[in-house]
């Protein structure tokens, strides 16, 4: 069994040499649930970004990024197939998640047409047994009585779950999810956690999501990976995470008061034990 996700001496410079991120090594095995935890700023977007292919690594070095199986980038070259890589990678990202204008079940098939003719994607052309899926996928998520509703008039919530059934339609091994609860409400916030939580366990699927909410993580993921100015400063089980890991992690942006129950040395609560 390869990894699903493989980093290899990964840097990122941006303009004026600020480094943002500086990753020695980084390995995920298919099925886990990794949260990538961190103050503002300090990498996990560009980190995801890297690993998607929209964002490219520094040139020279190592640089290398696998994601099932396949080398999405290297040596500050993204691969040419990069597209096909994509296939396989789902992304529940805030910013572009789905085409408002457009009924969600068609947000939905959008994940269908890596593997259909052009021909076949035609508005309405999609195949009886791609729209049966993305049915199934829209049931599975919960929404699927909104399915003809335009996309722009979903909750925010209702459409990360929009995106995660577009995602399991895609039939994706991997998915990415960059603050996909950043703005929810907390019963939306807990739905889009479980609904990963579910793909992750029901169906193997690996998920890495990167989350502000340090209690969600130890909730929600077995793994957790903190970062600090773009490196790796923890990377273990909910139940390691006390509070010297948290100050090395937040620094002096001291957490926000939810997140207090996990910034304890007290017993953590059963679900971090686990
Ligand atoms: N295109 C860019 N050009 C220059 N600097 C950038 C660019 N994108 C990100 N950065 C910088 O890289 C650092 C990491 O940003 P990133 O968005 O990955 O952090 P983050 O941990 O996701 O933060 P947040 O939790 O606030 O979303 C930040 O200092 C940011 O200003």
């Amino acid at each position: 069994m390869h990894p699903a996700i493989v980093i290899e001496a990964l840097e990122k410079t941006f303009q004026g040499n600020r480094r943002v991120l500086d990753i020695a090594s980084l390995t995920v095995m298919p099925g886990e649930m990794v949260a990538i935890i961190g103050a503002s700023g300090s990498g996990k977007s560009t980190l995801l970004r890297h690993l998607s292919g929209l964002a490219r690594a520094d040139r020279g070095g190592t640089n290398r990024i696998v994601v099932n199986g396949r080398c999405v980038q290297q040596r500050g070259h993204i691969a040419r197939d990069v597209r096909q890589i994509r296939a396989g990678i789902g992304f529940v990202f805030q910013q572009f998640n789905l085409v408002g204008r457009l009924p969600v079940l068609t947000n939905v098939l959008a994940g269908a047409l890596s593997r259909l003719p052009l021909w076949r994607t035609l508005p309405g052309w999609f195949p009886e047994c791609e729209q049966e899926r993305a049915h199934q996928a829209l049931k599975r998520v919960g929404i699927e009585e909104l399915s003809q509703q335009r996309a722009s008039t979903l909750s925010g919530g209702q459409q990360q779950r929009a995106a995660i059934a577009r995602a399991l339609v895609q039939g994706a091994q991997v998915i990415l999810a960059d603050e996909p609860i950043a703005s929810l409400d907390p019963e939306s916030s807990r739905r889009v956690m479980q609904t990963l939580a579910d793909l992750n366990r029901q169906d193997g699927i690996t998920v890495l999501v990167s989350l502000h909410q340090v209690d969600v993580a130890m909730q929600f993921c077995r793994r957790i990976v903190a970062l600090r100015h773009g490196r790796v400063v923890f990377d273990g089980a909910p139940s390691e995470l006390t509070t010297g890991v948290l100050s090395e992690v937040y620094g002096s942006e001291l957490p926000s008061p939810e997140l207090e129950p996990a910034v304890t040395e007290a017993p953590l609560p059963a679900y971090a034990r686990a």
